[in-house]
């Protein structure tokens, strides 16, 4: 077991908090058939509205495009695993829909939230950075198998507000937002790791069994097999 000590936890989802296949599986194929009838359902909504201006010129189409045209190519995207915000802002809406609704539930590895909490509890404050929408992310700890544990977290990042997850700028503005002390992330891509550490953030890669990334090369970075592996103490 190795300990570390941080005034702040950020973690991301995919691959760290949850397996790959609740996002690629479970959550995409929940919003795949619901894009087309969100858009036609939400016209004036401003938020949706300029998600899908943003659709258009990001994926080359016309100012006049339809519906249909614009669906095609979130499909295209999410075949691609593209993080492109305007299709992590409808996802978000559509599954934020489906988790009030009940539809759907996350499914964290077992190690995760015994950990967060024991690191809550130490008086360590935890905060997530993910390419899922702050409102997706949001909705997705409301309904957990571990119940609801949106109170475990201070703050929310995603590519809006916060920006790519592989680049250093990203870290940093989240740095700033958060104040002073010394932060650990939490990723299960080591592209994600180099960039906070360029942003001076100690790191720790999820080499997790059956995971994307659980035989990748960590490099200098910490490489655990699972959060049972590591405390967290607060500085
Ligand atoms: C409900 S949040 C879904 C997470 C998501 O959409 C996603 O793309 C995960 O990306 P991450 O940066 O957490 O690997
Ligand atoms: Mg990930």
């Amino acid at each position: 077991m190795t300990t570390l000590t941080a005034r702040w936890v950020v973690v991301d989802i995919e691959g760290t908090l949850t397996p790959t296949s609740q996002v690629h599986v479970v959550l995409y194929d929940y919003a795949r058939p619901r894009l087309g009838p969100w858009i036609t359902e939400h016209p004036t909504d401003p938020i949706v509205v300029d998600a899908v201006a943003q659709i258009k010129t990001l994926g080359g189409l016309g100012a006049d495009a339809g519906t249909d045209e614009v669906v095609a190519v979130l499909h295209r995207w999410m075949a691609e695993d593209k993080k492109i915000a305007p299709l992590k802002t409808l996802q978000g809406l559509i599954w934020e829909r489906g988790y009030a609704d009940g539809d759907l539930v996350t499914e964290f590895f077992p190690d995760v939230v015994p950990a967060l909490r024991a690191w809550h509890d130490k008086g360590v404050d935890l905060a997530v950075f993910s390419s899922g929408s702050v409102a997706g992310q949001v909705a997705s700890f409301s309904r957990s198998t571990d119940g609801d544990v949106t109170g475990l977290f201070m703050a929310h990042f995603d590519t809006v507000n916060a920006g790519p997850k592989r680049a250093a700028p990203s870290y940093q503005a989240i740095a700033a937002a958060l104040g002073a002390g010394e932060i650990v992330f939490f990723s299960d891509v080591p592209a994600e790791l180099d960039a906070a550490a360029e942003a001076g953030w100690r790191t720790v890669g999820l080499a997790r069994p059956g995971e994307p990334f659980g035989d990748a090369d960590f490099g200098p970075h910490l490489a655990i097999r699972s959060f049972a592996d590591v405390s967290v103490e607060l500085a």
